[in-house]
């Protein structure tokens, strides 16, 4: 039996962060990944993600050419050369980070981890023994229990796929579909967004979902709320999505149909039962500073918590905040009042704090400062199709508690807000600035 003093089962952004303080404290430290060190972000998410995105953006700029007087003539996208542009960006992520665990010195073990114990891990006939273990193996798509669910592909296959489709159906209107959507759209793909609830980008402020929705449906998506869907077939060699919309039956025809129904915690291959580690239907039972309330050698970290929100910052923030308990005992609590969230659609959602509704529900007597800024100075100039900003004040303390923007380079912006929450810094404080002009920046001071 091998001995550590930490264990961590996963090596994403979440395991990642653990390794800071543990490592800094003399701890001995493994780390057994079973697929690409780096994880989801950087490998099948965020990074290779935003590469398209960033495309999506310059097929944009094209699109508003001619309001500069340029012209420009229809751009021709070539999809293949854009996903090897994609591929290349990230092929030696895992290889350089396998270099800053060896610098690090922490061992990193191939192979797919699952408990024996409460202490003890296998991994490829090995077997470890553990003072700690942190679990971070992140998350995977929510199966669709429904016909023909075999045909359906995940946002993983997206990012890999040479071949752009003609047309595509997003099961699921979440952020993964939109951010998606919106490239296929920009390169001329048919999309369609099939969500079974009312509302669309559950958590974001409605108003600011409703200005994506029109820039979505501006471009062509078509999407459906209220849209069960029953069963995907192969027809002719395409595929055939039914659901079911104001009780009546419809269908879409596509080339792929995603899966975007929202990610669930990876812990089902785990055997938490050997590790002695309460759960329910994958909701690992924690405590305030996420540690398991059955075992209080396990804690978990990252897109594995069931109930934090499922983004890679906040999958570090946790790393760490795991690792710091470990090292000084379990004092320290994650925070995630003041944690900005972006969708990059073109143009992006940005967003911090409450939105109003959260505002009103908790009772707060609060200031909703709403702009529509397409007809200011900064927005004409880049001739923007969407400028709009949302900023909720509480009014005895002049304090900012949410901010959300559509467009305006909003997901820049909304980390001056966030620093505002974060440090204290009041409405007014933030308005009485001396910010560069002209600049997206210095429209802050008139947003409240
Ligand atoms: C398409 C897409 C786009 C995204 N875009 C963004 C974005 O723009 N911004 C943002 O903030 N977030 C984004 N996210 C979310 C973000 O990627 C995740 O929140 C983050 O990567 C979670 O990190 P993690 O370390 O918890 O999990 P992961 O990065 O998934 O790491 C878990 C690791 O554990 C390994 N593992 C699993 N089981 C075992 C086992 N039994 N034994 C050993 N190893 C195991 C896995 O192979 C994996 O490498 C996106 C996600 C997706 C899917
Ligand atoms: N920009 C970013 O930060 C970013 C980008 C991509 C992914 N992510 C993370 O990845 C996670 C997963 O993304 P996602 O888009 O898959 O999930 P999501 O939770 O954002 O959206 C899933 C949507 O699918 C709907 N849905 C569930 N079952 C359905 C069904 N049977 N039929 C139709 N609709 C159904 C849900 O109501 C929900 O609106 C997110 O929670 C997010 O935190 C973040």
């Amino acid at each position: 039996m091998e001995k550590y003093d930490v264990v961590i089962l996963g090596g994403g952004n979440a395991g990642m962060g653990v390794t800071v303080t543990t490592r800094a404290a003399g701890m001995s430290v493994a780390m057994i990944e079973a697929r690409d060190l780096g994880g989801t972000c950087p490998n099948r998410g965020c990074t290779p993600k935003k590469v398209l995105v960033a495309a999506a953006h310059a097929l944009h700029g094209i699109e508003e050419a001619d309001r500069h007087g340029i012209t420009v003539d229809t751009p021709r996208l070539d999809w293949r050369a854009l996903i090897d542009r994609e591929k290349d960006m990230i092929r030696d992520i895992p290889s350089r980070l396998s270099g800053l665990m060896a610098e690090r010195g922490v061992d990193v073990i191939v192979g797919e981890a699952a408990f024996i114990g409460s202490n003890t891990i296998s991994v490829d006939g090995r077997e470890l023994e553990a003072r700690n273990i942190v679990i971070a193996t992140g998350s995977k798509p929510r199966s669709l229990p429904i016909p023909g669910a075999e045909h359906l592909t995940i946002s993983d296959d997206v990012l890999n796929d040479p071949v752009l489709p003609r047309a595509v159906v997003f099961v699921g209107g979440g952020v993964i579909a939109f951010e998606l959507g919106h490239v296929y759209a920009r390169a001329g793909v048919d999309v369609t967004i099939l969500e079974s609830l009312p509302h669309l980008l559950g958590g974001f402020d409605a108003d600011a979902v409703a200005r994506i929705r029109g820039a979505s449906e501006r471009i062509g998506i078509r999407i459906r709320t209220l849209a069960w869907v029953k069963r995907i077939d192969k027809v002719d060699g395409r595929l055939r999505a039914t659901f079911v919309a104001d009780g009546v039956e419809c269908s879409v025809d596509a080339d792929r149909v995603v899966n975007c129904a929202g990610r669930v915690a990876n812990v089902e291959g785990l055997d938490l039962g050997a590790g002695v580690i309460a759960h329910r239907e994958g909701r690992i039972d924690i405590d305030d500073h996420l540690r398991s309330r059955s075992n209080p050698d396990v804690y978990v970290c990252g897109d594995a918590v069931w109930n934090s929100p499922q983004l890679s910052p906040v999958a570090t923030y946790e790393g760490g905040i795991v690792g710091r308990n470990i090292v000084d005992g379990p004092r320290h609590r994650p925070d995630y009042g003041q944690i900005p969230a972006c969708l990059y659609t073109v143009p992006a959602l940005a967003s911090v704090g409450l939105t109003e509704a959260k505002a009103k529900e908790q009772g707060l007597g609060v200031r909703v400062h709403v702009n529509d800024m397409q007809g200011w100075l900064s927005a004409r100039t880049y001739a923007e199709t969407v400028a709009w900003s949302k900023v909720i004040v509480e009014e005895t303390a002049d304090r900012i508690v949410g901010a959300h923007m559509v467009g305006h380079a909003g997901e820049e912006l909304i980390h001056l807000f966030a620093l505002a929450m974060k440090h204290g810094i009041t409405a007014s404080q933030l308005s009485d600035m001396v910010y560069g002009f002209p600049t997206f920046a210095s429209d802050v001071r008139n947003m409240m």
